[in-house]
């Protein structure tokens, strides 16, 4: 186990910031025997987005002690997170939790792989760098619903802090030639062109932000966990270790109060329990925090004593409620040669020079994203080619100037995430159609008591039809798109009325959009759709118990002294992608946790 501290302090086990301790099955222990345990005034729970604004803010004041505990490793030290391109090395790496869903009857009970970030800085340090705060209207709606003080008129002071303190936000370092014809195709359907989606607006096509500086990753442990923040002497930030579970004491009005963790390494090895003095604050991500709560004792009565947890809290919301973002599947357009970034993957020399610009330059591809242009529309636009099928689907939109689809567009040929690509000669590009507004929800659950069992992911894609229509929508769209000038004339399509009789790499690319049935689309979509790994929802925000894991504050619901700060309590998803917005919250949560505490004192004295 590894403590990275203020002062520099060498690697060393959890004895130098945990007490050693024999587990009790139930998680409520005695007060008493919590006094001799090591102890800070808050302790969070994963070094994730979310976990790093937290540990940041929270030991601004130097009175106040605070320890970040978080299961992976450093991210100092990983090449492959500090290159921009290279993000796909990271996938199924010991930096990736490497979940995946239970199987989805709906799509031919496939599982699909769900990566999240096992590293310091969490998914940030493994995504895929695109910077979007998304539309105001995804926030404004969240506070229509009943998240009041979450809007954006309180959430732009937090965006704000967000750009001028956490990743950095610059232009995409280096666009492929090909893009300047998706741009120019997709301005000719009559979509505006957008350059900044934070400024001007989601809806229309333009160039990913990125969160790159200085030719490297830029996530929020790089921009919340600097040297200089680690050295404070009231930050002590452990790595390799995992939090087990919450632990909680009794107040003497019977409700539970979060008074620790227990830490471990392993399933076989020591374990250790250190006492917050304030708060236990989750940060573990949408799989991570409904997993600690129902392995803690909150959650479904029934189905934590089915698995002998002694229940703490009965909360049946909790692990309930999630949302993902579902990808019709990368869909290949064939290319001709020259105008993509296919040779990088292909030619190893290509790609061995592009590092050593990398390395010696700080330039060149290896600087850029992997996504560069998105296009974001709405479903329910009439002006827009998802036709000719007239398809009913519902319109979950936040609002007026945001989407409900998105569009990916990769300059190169990839298979699986970029795990696998084509062989040399295959030259494409790479499209994703996503669902933004999904109809389907589904649960995380845990599977036993123990933290190193993966929980039972299942997201119940295309549970409501809607969702499937959406995407065949979205991949007929792609196919007008690729056969709209100048893009056309980049590519190298044929124009198929229904599909060859041999699986082709290139299908349904190569089908004629006026002429491929429906049912076509539909079938290539049921075999090749997979996650674009925004999930969130699974602990949300809200008044309503039977809806909500935590309260608008974001303090768990019917115990004290606990909250969860992540992706998993957005109320609703979002309309684009998530990572700074988990930022944002984190920021406005540093307040509340501040304003609480300050709120505890005064009615004290
Ligand atoms: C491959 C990929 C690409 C993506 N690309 C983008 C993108 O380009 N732009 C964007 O905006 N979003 C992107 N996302 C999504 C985005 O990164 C996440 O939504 C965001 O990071 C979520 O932040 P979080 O704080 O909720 O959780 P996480 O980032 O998941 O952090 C949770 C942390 O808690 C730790 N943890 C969990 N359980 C425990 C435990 N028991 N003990 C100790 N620590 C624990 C984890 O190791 C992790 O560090 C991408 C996601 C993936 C997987």
């Amino acid at each position: 186990m590894g403590v990275l501290t203020s002062k520099a302090a060498p690697v060393s086990g959890p004895s130098s910031i945990a007490t050693p301790w024999t587990p009790t099955v139930s998680s409520v222990v005695s007060k008493v025997e919590t006094e001799h345990w090591k102890s800070f005034d808050y302790i969070i729970v994963g070094g994730g987005p979310a976990g790093c604004v937290l540990a940041s803010r929270l030991s601004e004041d130097r009175t106040v002690s605070v320890l970040l505990v978080e299961a992976g490793k450093s991210h100092e030290g990983n090449l492959f997170s500090r290159i921009p391109l290279a993000w796909n090395k990271l996938l199924k790496s010991d930096a990736d939790w490497n979940y995946d869903t239970a199987p989805q009857e709906t799509i031919h009970g496939r599982t699909v792989y769900w990566p999240r970030g096992k590293i310091l800085g969490g998914t940030s340090s493994i995504n895929a760098m695109i910077y979007h705060q998304c539309p105001p209207d995804d926030f404004d709606a969240w506070e229509r619903r009943g998240a009041t003080g979450w809007g954006y008129a309180n959430l732009k002071h937090y965006f704000e802090k967000a750009l001028q303190d956490g990743p950095r936000k610059s232009k995409v370092p280096l666009l492929a030639p090909v893009c300047a014809a998706v741009l120019k195709a997709a301005e000719a359907l009559g979509l505006p062109i957008v350059n900044d989606f934070d400024t001007e607006g989601t809806l229309g096509a333009g160039p990913f932000a990125a969160a790159v500086h200085r030719a490297e990753r830029s996530s929020a442990a790089v921009a919340y966990l600097s040297k200089e923040v680690r050295s404070r002497p009231n930050l002590t930030v452990v790595v390799s270790t995992f939090t087990e579970r919450i632990l909680f004491t009794e107040d003497l009005d019977g409700v539970p109060r979060a008074i620790g963790v227990q830490l471990s390494t392993g399933p076989l090895a020591r374990r250790f329990a250190v006492r917050a003095k304030r708060e236990v604050i989750l940060c573990s991500g949408v799989v991570g925090s409904p997993q600690l709560l129902q392995l803690s004792g909150i959650g479904d009565a029934s189905q934590l004593e089915q698995l002998g947890i002694p229940v703490v809290r009965d909360l049946p919301s909790v692990g309930c409620g999630l949302l993902d973002h579902f990808s019709a599947g990368t869909l290949v357009l064939r290319a001709k040669p020259g105008c993509t970034w296919d040779h990088l993957t292909q030619n190893p020399l290509y790609a061995a020079l592009a590092m050593m610009k990398w390395l010696f330059f700080g330039r060149g591809p290896m600087a850029s994203l992997s996504a560069q242009i998105g296009i974001f529309t709405k479903l329910h636009d009439p002006s827009l080619p998802y036709g000719p099928t007239p398809l009913p689907i519902k319109d979950l939109t936040s609002g007026p100037n945001a989407p409900d689809l998105e569009f990916m567009v990769f300059p190169v040929a990839v298979i699986n995430y970029g795990l696998g690509f084509p062989r040399l000669g295959n030259y494409g590009i790479s499209v994703g159609a996503v669902l933004l507004k999904p109809a389907s929800t589904g649960t995380v659950s845990i599977r036993s008591s123990s933290v190193y069992d993966h929980p039972n992911i299942d997201p119940r894609y295309f549970e409501d039809e809607s969702d499937l229509k959406a995407l065949v929508r979205g991949t007929r769209f792609i196919l007008h798109l690729a056969r709209t000038a100048p893009l056309s004339s980049a590519l190298d399509l044929r124009n198929l009325s229904t599909a060859p009789q041999d699986p082709d790499f290139y299908w349904p690319g190569d089908a004629d959009p006026d002429k491929v049935s429906d049912e076509e689309l539909e079938a290539w979509v049921k075999t090749h759709a997979t996650s674009a790994l925004h999930p969130t929802s699974s602990a949300r925000m809200g008044t309503d118990l039977t809806t909500s894991a935590v309260d608008l504050r974001l303090r768990v619901h019917g115990v004290r002294s606990l909250r969860v700060v992540d992706a998993s309590v957005f109320p609703d998803q979002v309309s684009g992608h998530p990572c700074v917005p988990v930022i944002a919250i984190a920021e406005r949560a540093a307040d509340l946790v501040k304003s609480d505490f300050l709120a505890s004192q005064l009615a004290r004295s």
